[in-house]
């Protein structure tokens, strides 16, 4: 069995690691950690959980991390960076889901996190985990960082199309609708009821993270620098992710649905709907996949890409155990085959 260590164990992504890995038949969850929450059993704040897990929450520590074979961090941007060189050392391996490991150059990470990068030798050798671009280096990998959940459904949209390179790589639009559980368990006044429901808005128009990371990893599929304008909205949902993305086509005859179909074929968390199609959100709520559907505009030279995820599993930890599941030579798909809820 493999011995797992969950950092940020009270949040909304490391209960859903929780949830998922749980029923891993390979892994054995030994270490959860919350600092507020030391000392107290898990299912007493998931009650969903009791039945799955007879863990107790325990404050950070490296020395009982040290015991683990993958510790995945489920914490704020800032914290692996932190404490994964000593882990590291130890031999564990590393799946971070916030993005102290995402970006390669460091000027950006310090532009867009407002801070130093404090393990720039791992940043260095660390593998973006989003395994239908990296599936052979997360193989190898001993740190992952695990992309951001808009990020990953702007990518699985947009990447088929560059790199076929049947689209202007400039004038790409990217309008993504995100769920608030996006925002974390943290309170806020943002993240309030009355705030969030019956409502819609956009922000960061001028500007948000995981633009980083849509401009560093489209531009290795592109082979050159793409212009994407990406606009992120939250909306009354608490789970889900739906990207629309935009590009104009250099060539109006290419099949846009043969080509998302045999580039995604052999992928089992990429589902390309047939033609016509327009996915939904809750088709995606609890399961580990990107539903994606591709449509012409009228005026016959847009192509239109539809792109659903669930921003905690395969926007985050669902993702992380299949980069996990990669990292020791497992079945990618372990742990991960539960359909997703409906309705
Ligand atoms: N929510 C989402 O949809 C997605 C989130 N992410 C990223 O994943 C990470 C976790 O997100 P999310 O679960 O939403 O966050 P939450 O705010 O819900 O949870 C954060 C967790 O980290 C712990 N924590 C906070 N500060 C520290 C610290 N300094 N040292 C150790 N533990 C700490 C908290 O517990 P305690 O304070 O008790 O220690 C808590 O368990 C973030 O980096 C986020 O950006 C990525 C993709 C999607
Ligand atoms: C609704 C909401 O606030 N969502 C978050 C994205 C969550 C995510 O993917 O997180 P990181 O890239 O920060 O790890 C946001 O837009 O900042």
């Amino acid at each position: 069995m493999i011995k797992v260590g969950i950092v940020g164990g009270t949040g909304y992504t490391g209960a859903e690691l929780l949830r998922i890995l749980a029923q891993h038949p390979q892994v054995q969850v030994q270490v959860l950690t919350s600092r507020q929450e030391a000392g107290r059993r898990a299912d007493a704040l998931y009650p969903s959980l009791r039945g799955h897990t007879d863990l107790c929450y325990s404050a950070p520590d490296v020395a009982t991390l040290k015991g683990c074979d993958v510790v995945f961090f489920a914490t704020p941007h800032g914290t692996a960076m932190q404490m994964a060189p000593e882990l590291v050392a130890a031999g564990v391996k590393i799946v971070d889901l916030s993005a102290d490991f995402r970006l390669k150059d460091t000027a950006q990470f310090k532009h867009w996190y407002k801070m130093d990068h404090s393990a720039t030798d791992l940043l260095s050798e660390a593998v973006y985990g989003l395994p239908e671009l990296h599936r052979d280096e997360i193989r190898k990998a001993r740190v992952i960082g695990n992309p951001g959940c808009h990020a990953t459904a702007t990518q699985l949209a947009l990447a088929p199309l560059l790199a076929a390179g049947v689209i202007e790589t400039d004038g790409i639009i990217a309008d993504s609708k995100t769920g608030i559980s996006g925002a974390g368990r943290e309170l806020k006044l943002g993240s309030m009821y009355s705030e969030t429901a019956d409502m819609l808005k956009a922000y960061a128009v001028t500007g948000h993270r995981h633009q980083s990371e849509i401009d560093q990893e489209l531009g290795i599929v592109a082979g050159g620098p793409v212009g994407v304008t990406f606009v992120p909205h939250l909306t009354p949902m608490i789970r889900g992710i739906h990207v629309t993305a935009y590009a104009r086509l250099k060539d109006r005859s290419v099949d846009l649905q043969k080509l998302f179909e045999a580039r995604y074929q052999n992928e089992p968390f990429v589902d390309v709907l047939p033609a016509g199609d327009h996915p939904e959100t809750r088709s995606v709520r609890g399961g580990n996949v990107c539903r994606i559907a591709v449509h012409k505009a009228p005026d016959t030279k847009t192509v239109v890409v539809l792109s659903v995820i669930d921003n905690l599993v395969k926007g985050a930890s669902g993702q992380a155990v299949q980069c996990m599941n990669l990292m020791f030579g497992l079945d990618e798909t372990l742990g991960l085959k539960a359909p997703p809820l409906m309705p």
